[in-house]
Order: C-alpha cells, then sequence, then structure tokens
C-alpha cells in the first residue's frame, strides 16, 4: 500500500515537472495563447521553474507578451521568483524596456507587498519575506552604520589622479565611499533634478543626504543660480572636518546638519523649510531597507508635484536590475513616479577601482529621477 502511493505520489511530481517544463518551453517557442491557456488548464504549474530557474513568467517577460504575463500573474505566479542569474521576470522586462510586461509584475509585486504588510500586521511579525531578501549581513564598515561611523576615513587621489574617499573594512581591504569617477552620474543627476526645474531661476531648495566627496554639493552650488537653501546631512565626524577644512561651513545658504538622516527626518529643521524642491540621497553602509524606509519620508520632504527625489541606486547591494524592482516598487507605493535613465560609467577605463571593493559591476548605470505622482 505504501509503496504504491508513494509511487504515484512520484508520478504526480513527474506529471507537474513535465507539465511545466512544457509550459515555459510553449511559451519561449512563442505558442498561441489559446494552446498556452489549454495547457494551463490541464494542469501546468505556474510557479514550474525549470534547472536554470525561468519560470512560465520569466518566459513570457522573454518573449514580452504582456497578455500573458497577465494570464499567468491572475493565475498566481510568483511575481518575485528569481531564476539562477537572480533575476525576476520583471528584471527581464525591465531590461528589455518593455513597459507594459514590467508595469504588469510591479503591480502584482505592490498588490503582494501590501498583503503581507497587512499580514505580518496582523501577525505582529518583525518583518516580510521581502525584507528578509533584502537586508544585508555585512557587519564591516561597509555594512554597518555603527562601524562606518567609528572608523577613521582617508581622503586621497587613485592612480589617475582622481579624488576618492576610502574606508579600511579589514586589514588588506579597503572599499571606496565615493570615487572621483562617478561625477559623470553626478553630473546626470543634477541636470535631470535641476536644470530644467521650474524654480531653478529662484535658487533651488535642495536637500542633499551624504556628504562624500561632496561632488554632487558642488554642483548644486555651480548650478546658473545657487540654491537659495542648500541642507547637507551627513553623520561622519572626518567627513565633517573635511567639510569644514573646505569652507562649506561659511557658504551663504548652506547649512549643514551633523548626523544621520534618521536624526533629523522628522525634525523641525527640515520640515519647516516648506517642502524642498530638490532631495537626493547617497548614503553609504546602509542597506536596502534603509532606503526604503527614506522613500516613505520623501513625500513629507518634497514642495510638491515640481519638486525632484533622486538617489545612488547602489546596483550592487544585490543582483542588477532586481533591486530597480523593488526600488520602482517601493516608491510607487509612495506615490512617486521613477524615470530610469542610462549612464555610461566605463568610459574606456578598464581599471577604475585599483586595489577597492567594486560596488557595482556593471557598465551602465541605471540612473532614477522620482517626481510626486499627479493625483
Ligand atoms: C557615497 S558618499 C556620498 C557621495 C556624494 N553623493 C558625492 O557626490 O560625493 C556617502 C556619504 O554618506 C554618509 N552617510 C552614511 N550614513 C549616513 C546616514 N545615515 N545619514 C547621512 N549620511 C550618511 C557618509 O558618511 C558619506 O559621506
Amino acid at each position: 500500500m505504501a509503496d504504491s502511493s508513494d509511487h504515484s505520489e512520484d508520478m504526480d511530481v513527474d506529471t507537474l515537472v513535465a507539465q511545466g517544463s512544457e509550459l515555459v518551453d510553449a511559451i519561449l517557442r512563442r505558442t498561441p495563447l489559446a494552446e498556452i491557456q489549454s495547457l494551463i488548464e490541464a494542469g501546468a504549474p505556474v510557479w514550474y521553474q525549470d534547472d536554470e530557474g525561468t519560470s512560465p513568467l520569466h518566459a513570457a517577460a522573454y518573449v514580452e507578451d504582456d497578455a500573458l504575463v497577465r494570464i499567468l500573474i491572475d493565475e498566481g505566479a510568483v511575481w518575485n521568483a528569481v531564476d539562477n542569474l537572480h533575476n525576476t521576470a520583471g528584471d527581464i522586462a525591465l531590461s528589455l524596456n518593455n513597459e507594459k510586461c514590467y508595469t504588469i509584475i510591479r503591480d502584482a509585486g505592490i498588490r503582494s507587498e501590501m498583503l503581507l504588510t497587512l499580514l505580518s500586521k496582523r501577525a505582529s511579525a518583525a518583518s516580510s519575506p521581502m525584507s528578509l531578501i533584502l537586508r544585508a549581513t555585512d557587519t564591516t564598515p561597509a555594512g554597518s552604520t555603527d562601524a562606518f561611523l567609528s572608523t577613521r576615513l582617508e581622503y586621497t587621489t587613485d592612480e589617475h589622479g582622481q579624488d576618492i574617499c576610502l574606508v579600511k573594512v579589514a586589514d588588506d581591504e579597503e572599499v571606496g565611499v565615493m570615487m572621483g569617477w562617478e561625477r559623470g552620474i553626478m553630473q546626470e543627476t543634477v541636470r535631470r533634478l535641476c536644470l530644467d526645474h521650474e524654480n531653478l531661476g529662484e535658487g533651488l531648495k535642495v536637500l542633499n543626504v551624504g556628504f562624500g566627496l561632496g561632488i554632487i554639493d558642488g554642483l548644486f552650488q555651480s548650478l546658473p543660480t545657487k540654491p537659495s537653501l542648500h541642507v547637507i546631512i551627513e553623520p561622519h565626524p572626518d567627513v565633517l572636518a573635511h567639510m569644514r577644512a573646505q569652507g562649506w561651513y561659511e557658504k551663504p545658504g548652506v547649512k549643514i546638519l551633523e548626523g544621520k538622516w534618521q536624526d533629523f527626518v522628522e525634525s523641525e529643521e527640515l520640515l519647516c523649510v516648506g517642502g524642498f524642491d530638490v532631495v537626493y540621497t547617497d548614503t553609504f553602509s546602509e542597506d536596502y531597507s534603509a532606503l526604503h524606509r527614506f522613500f516613505e519620508h520623501v513625500p513629507d520632504l518634497l514642495a510638491g508635484p515640481e519638486s525632484r527625489f533622486g538617489f545612488f541606486n547602489g546596483l550592487g547591494a544585490t543582483s542588477g536590475l532586481h533591486r530597480l524592482l523593488f526600488e520602482d516598487l517601493h516608491l510607487a507605493d509612495v506615490g512617486i513616479d521613477v524615470e530610469w535613465s542610462d549612464v555610461d560609467v566605463f568610459e574606456g577605463d578598464t581599471d577604475r577601482w585599483g586595489k577597492t571593493r567594486e560596488y557595482f559591476a556593471m557598465r551602465t548605470y541605471r540612473l532614477p529621477t522620482g517626481r510626486m505622482r499627479a493625483f
């Protein structure tokens, strides 16, 4: 008896695997929708993933079939299943610039995230499965704010003469807090956040979180009209000393808040401003959940629909595009729409990291610019 039931369970699993594999193949072969629907109706599992981690949803994203993406989501496909390269179907849609497929998957994510939040509140759970995926476990100065703030920083130059700011994370390893070659990213960020801003002529009210090399703050100061208010939040004592030595404390319109953004984000100093035209954040040693928490404050910090929000998109912290999906999703959740644009960070230089740890490995940086959604 036991033998035969075990055998039939094996049979069931084998059948499901065969059906799942047939479904993925059929989608990748662009089989007509009606036939794919018949496979699903016959019991092919939409949650199946093959040896490479490809699910029917990944396959539908690859062939850019938005009608099928919608059907699979409605049938219960797992929106955030990752393949062996750590990409979700949403990452694939995004990398193919297929906005329709991406939006359907993202919206499924928002729905399930809202449900998870509700469930976790009900169950008083400390964290949702998503925060488990995204939480960093690094306790070195690169991954722990407390360790970072009590470690000395060094301002120096790399072999190409570019400014760098380094922190030692182990006897034989240094991590760049900020590298001079990231200037191109900061330039493009400021261009997108400020240059066509309707309040530029009267001097923008700017909030920047994290000074680093001061590249973006220098660029804000070089706008055609200087900011009418330029608030910088910075906690690291060595960075603050560097700012003092460079005269940042004396610059008109500049206000330096010594501490972490967490210390000020709900304070009078920020909230009495009446809203910033531009908010930018680029911190160090914080994981994605911290950025996610910052996102939740952004609507209160911005002046209105014409205001802009930017952040350093730390691609290296998880796996490339995978993280973009969460960023987009969580910003949509707080009413901010993001536009992504590409910045080429490679510029023919193969050794831009020197001896420091690489924090993103892609040639193209996906630069986010957020705005409050108009209702
Ligand atoms: C990558 S650098 C910023 C680089 C800057 N965007 C530039 O253009 O040079 C990160 C900075 O964030 C600061 N930082 C780290 N944790 C922070 C926090 N919780 N709040 C504010 N700043 C923080 C670090 O001390 C460091 O100066």
